[in-house]
């Protein structure tokens, strides 16, 4: 039994009992999220996790725009009334938390978070970090697993989810995503960060800053797998998870520092909701082939979060 006290996890089991849709029967026990080669890449770097102006230095950085992003979104939906803990009473899922640079912030604001990763060298460098700090080691919890192994002991249990810089490093991104609905609570919310697939992508995240810059190591991307705002908003969809807001990031490599940008050609954050109507039924077959209106970027750059607008 994973994460979480005994008697929350009657509750969640329970709620998994009367759990409609048997997520087993969307899969087949060979599939999976999890691609090898990734897995090797980052077991190469765990080591490198916690040095700041080391090869993660991009991650350290991006944590003074995604940690205020996930705060002040979660609080649209619930006024905290614990001044310095404003996360307190959340319990928040942190996928493919590497070395933890996002679990601990999170951790830090309240919430008991639960970080889980596919290579267990992060996992061990996440959880020694912690344990030099009692109280994150009370609040924070980390796993050795991917997210479809984690779903059938924690359906519906979480406030939300975080899969930052992740998806453009998964198989099976539908599955993926599927996942993060099961695990959510109805009205949870689902923060992702990655990077679009565009030609300046191309230009900028892989030939500059991989081949030239070294800004991530070499090989940390394949183009083919970066995901577009419109391709993610096509499987969040039909998939239950209604998109609320899409926001550009652009990394600076000369000052080290992101900004919030009305362009999402480069780097982007989004956050989408699980609805909270009655359990969504089949999630859709293949949502890939829908075409879905065009995204507009707002520019968030206030804690009030502006919401999308659709064309
Ligand atoms: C099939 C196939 C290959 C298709 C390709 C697509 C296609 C059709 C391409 C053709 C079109 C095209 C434009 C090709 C161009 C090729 C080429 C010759 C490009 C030249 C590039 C070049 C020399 C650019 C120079 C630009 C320039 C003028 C620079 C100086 C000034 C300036 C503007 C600098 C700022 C540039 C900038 C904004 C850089 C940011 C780069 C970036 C996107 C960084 C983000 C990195 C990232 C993804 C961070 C998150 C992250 C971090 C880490 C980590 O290890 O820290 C790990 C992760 O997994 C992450 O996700
Ligand atoms: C770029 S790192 C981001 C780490 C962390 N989320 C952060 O932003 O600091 C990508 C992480 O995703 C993990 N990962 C890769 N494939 C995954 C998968 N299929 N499921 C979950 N995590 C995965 C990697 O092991 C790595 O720790
Ligand atoms: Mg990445």
């Amino acid at each position: 039994m994973c994460f979480r006290s005994y008697r929350m996890t009657l509750s969640c089991l329970s709620r998994v009992k009367t759990y409609r849709t048997p997520w087993k029967r969307l899969y087949s026990t060979s599939q999976t999220t999890v691609d090898s080669r990734e897995v090797k890449n980052f077991q190469a770097l765990a080591h490198t996790w916690w040095d700041e102006y080391g090869k993660f230095a991009p991650l350290h950085s991006m944590n003074d725009l995604r940690v205020p992003f996930i705060r002040d979104n979660l609080l649209k939906t619930s006024a905290s009334h614990h001044p310095g803990k404003p996360l307190s009473g959340m319990k928040i899922l942190d996928v493919g938390c590497g070395g933890g640079l996002l679990t601990e912030p999170l951790g830090r604001l309240g919430a008991s978070v639960v970080g889980i990763d596919p290579v267990a060298e992060n996992i061990k460098i996440a959880q020694h970090h912690k344990s030099f700090d009692p109280v994150l080691d009370k609040r924070i919890q980390y796993k050795v697993c991917s997210l479809e192994e984690t779903v059938g002991e924690s359906a519906e249990c979480f406030d939300a989810v975080v899969a930052s810089e992740v998806v453009e490093h998964v198989s099976n991104l539908e599955m993926f995503i599927q996942c993060c609905y099961q695990v959510l609570k109805p009205g949870g919310s689902l923060f992702i960060t990655t990077v679009n697939k565009t030609q300046l992508s191309y230009a900028l995240g892989i030939v500059f800053a991989e081949q030239i810059a070294g800004i991530v190591p070499k090989g940390t991307h394949t183009w083919e797998k970066f995901v577009s705002p419109e391709k993610l908003e096509s499987i969040l969809e039909p998939n239950g998870l209604s998109v609320e807001t899409v926001a550009g990031l652009v990394y600076n490599p000369f000052s080290g520092y992101w900004h919030w940008s009305e362009n999402t050609s480069l780097n982007y954050a989004a956050h989408a909701v699980r609805s909270r109507a009655q359990e969504h039924q089949e999630p859709a077959e293949s949502a890939l082939k829908g075409e879905t209106g065009a995204l507009h970027a707002n520019t968030y750059g206030s804690p009030s979060v502006r919401e999308e607008q659709r064309t």
